[in-house]
C-alpha cells in the first residue's frame, strides 16, 4: 500500500495516455484529479467510490487498511480527465502510517457520514480538523455526503441538522445511497459535479515581474463559490 501511494504521488498532475499518439506524436495527456474520501469506519466510503468507478454496489467489503485507489476516466467538455478517488481507512489503527500520504496534492475532499449513525455525523468536526492539521488549502472544493439514505426507518441524522452543519462549513450537502439502484445517477452526479468544479478551476500561471530574474507562481482569480445543492 505504501509503495502504491508513493508511485501515485509522483504522477499526480498528468498521466500519459499510453503508447504513442497518431503519427508517432507523444501520447495525449490527461489531467488527474485526486479526491480523498474521508469519514468514520463503516459509513460506506468504499461502497460509494466503488459505485462510481465500477458502476455497482460491491458484493462485500472489508475494513479498508491504509488506502484503496479507484480511478475512472471521464470526458468533460471534450477534455479527458481521470478522477482518482482515494478511499481512506476510517479506523484509526489502519490510518496511522498512511495519513500524510492522503493529504499531499489533494484537489478535493469528500466528507462522508452514515445517516443511520449519529456518532459518524458527530465525528465530522474531527475530520475537518484533521484536514486543517495537514494544511489543506481553504479554497479546495469540499462536499458533505450523508450515505445510506435507503435505510429510511433507521435515519438518525435529520436533513435540517446536516444542512445547518454544511452551511456553517460552506459545503454542499448530498444525501444518497451507495446501495439503492435508484441512486446510481445521484452517486454519479455527486462525483461528476465535483469534477466539473475542479475542471473549471483555473490552472496556476507563471508570471515574471519586469526587472526580476525570479519566477513567481500566481493563481488566477477564483470564481465565486457556488452551491451545488
Ligand atoms: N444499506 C446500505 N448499506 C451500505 C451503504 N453503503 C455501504 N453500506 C454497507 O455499510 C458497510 C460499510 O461499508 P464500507 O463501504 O466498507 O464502509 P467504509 O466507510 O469504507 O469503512 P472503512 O473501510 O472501515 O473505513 C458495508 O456492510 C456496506 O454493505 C448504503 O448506501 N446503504
Amino acid at each position: 500500500m505504501m509503495a502504491a501511494a508513493a508511485e501515485l504521488e509522483s504522477s499526480l498532475e498528468l498521466s500519459l495516455g499510453g503508447g504513442a499518439g497518431p503519427g508517432g506524436l507523444p501520447p495525449a495527456r490527461s489531467r488527474i484529479f485526486k479526491i480523498i474520501v474521508i469519514g468514520d469506519s463503516n459509513v460506506g466510503k468504499t461502497c460509494l467510490t466503488y459505485r462510481f468507478c465500477a458502476g455497482r454496489f460491491p458484493q462485500r467489503t472489508e475494513a479498508t487498511i491504509g488506502v484503496d485507489f479507484r480511478e475512472r476516466a471521464v470526458t468533460i467538455d471534450g477534455e479527458r480527465i481521470k478522477i482518482q478517488l482515494w478511499d481512506t481507512a476510517g479506523q484509526e489503527r489502519f490510518r496511522k502510517s498512511m495519513v500524510q500520504h492522503y493529504y499531499r496534492n489533494v484537489h478535493a475532499v469528500v466528507f462522508v457520514y452514515d445517516m443511520t449513525n449519529l456518532a459518524s455525523f458527530q465525528s465530522l468536526p474531527s475530520w475537518i480538523e484533521e484536514c486543517k492539521q495537514h494544511l489543506l488549502a481553504n479554497d479546495i472544493p469540499r462536499i458533505l455526503v450523508g450515505n445510506k439514505c435507503d435505510l429510511r426507518n433507521a435515519i438518525q441524522v435529520p436533513t435540517d441538522l446536516a444542512q445547518k452543519f454544511a452551511d456553517t462549513h460552506s459545503m454542499p450537502l448530498f444525501e444518497t445511497s451507495a446501495k439503492s439502484p435508484n441512486d446510481n445517477d445521484h452517486v454519479e452526479a455527486i462525483f461528476m459535479t465535483l469534477a466539473h468544479k475542479l475542471k473549471s478551476h483555473k490552472p496556476l500561471m507563471l508570471s515574471q515581474p519586469p526587472g526580476s530574474g525570479e519566477m513567481h507562481l500566481k493563481p488566477e482569480p477564483k470564481p465565486a463559490m457556488t452551491c451545488w445543492c
